[in-house]
């Protein structure tokens, strides 16, 4: 033989599972896409194709179906770690379970009328209005023994239209950017967060609230931070969630800079008195960093941001 196999996973990417939970009238709704990576001893079906270790991906696609009714979905975090569990306790040769989850929020419709016919309220109880771009992914990975969960957000665009400056910066002769004291600092985050819990003897954190509570944070220090370059706002909003948060170790972030040209109004005999600009979609500046409590050890990969 002159190859050998190498890292190796399978299951089932990407199922779209939506959850309706009726309290009464009021319908709540989950919807996640869920994506499923196992690994283990699966040297067989590649060298020789007998599948005696493979669980089906089709199986592991019926399972988060099932586990959506069976386990219920409280929080993407929870809902990966019931289903990485199951997998690797429940399959002698799977050794290992990743769990990817996107999560799409939606919110209620408001009514027309405060006093509809629907609940005498100023919502509908069954009609909802997907949350803007932003999504809250997930990853849960456990091997048997330790956890790793990583959660975050991706596409949750902000701007701020003053409080930002860049200057001060390299020239070389083919520097052309003109330094500026007052631009625009617009950015769509994508952030991951790594948790300190890893094992089954330790409480796990409140899921929700860390993930809420860390989402606050970042916009805060976005808004709070009086910006001198994109560096120094990432770098105050990964610090502020690891001053604030405990149960959270490490921040990665993957900040395109979007620009926003100021347009030159002159050849229509106007000022542009910073009030018109061309919002260019490419190239962007890229700025990526990871922000990690004293101590703690890098893990999450470079390119995570980037999924
Ligand atoms: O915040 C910024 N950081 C940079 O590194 C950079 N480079 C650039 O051209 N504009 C900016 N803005």
């Amino acid at each position: 033989m002159t190859t050998v196999l190498g890292q190796n996973q399978y299951g089932k990417a990407e199922n779209r599972v939506v959850k309706i939970t009726r309290d009464g009238d009021t319908h709540h709704i989950k919807d996640l896409n869920v994506s499923v990576a196992l690994s283990g001893d699966m040297d067989d079906v590649h060298y020789s194709g007998s599948n005696a270790n493979v669980l089906p991906t089709d199986t592991t696609k019926n399972t988060v179906f099932a586990f959506a009714k069976e386990v219920g979905i409280e929080s993407a975090e929870q809902f990966g770690i019931a289903l990485a569990r199951h997998f690797v306790t429940s399959q002698e040769p799977i050794e290992r379970a990743r769990i990817r989850i996107e999560e799409y929020s939606w919110d209620r419709i408001a009514t027309s009328d405060a006093n509809s016919r629907f609940i005498g309220a100023d919502e509908v109880r069954h009609s909802f209005v997907r949350n803007g771009t932003q999504t809250r992914v997930a990853q849960i990975t456990f091997d048997g023994e330790r956890w790793e969960v990583l959660s975050g957000l991706k596409d949750l665009t902000v701007l701020n239209s003053t409080n930002s400056e860049f200057w001060g910066y390299v020239k070389d002769k083919y520097t052309t950017l003109q330094e500026a004291y007052d631009r625009i600092l617009a950015t769509s985050v994508s952030t991951w967060w790594r948790y300190n819990w890893t094992s089954d003897e330790d409480r796990a954190p409140n899921w929700n609230k860390s993930y809420d509570q860390a989402r606050t944070h970042i916009l805060q220090a976005f808004a709070e931070t009086y910006s001198l370059s994109l560096q120094q706002t990432l770098y105050q909003m990964g610090s502020r969630v690891i001053n604030s948060r405990s149960e959270i170790d490490e921040i990665r972030f993957s900040l395109p800079n979007s620009h926003h040209f100021l347009v030159d109004l002159e050849p229509f005999g106007l000022k542009n008195d910073n009030e018109v600009y061309f919002a260019a979609d490419r190239p962007y500046g890229l700025i990526e960093a990871t922000v990690l409590r004293d101590g703690a050890e890098q893990r999450i990969p470079f390119d995570m941001t980037n999924l």
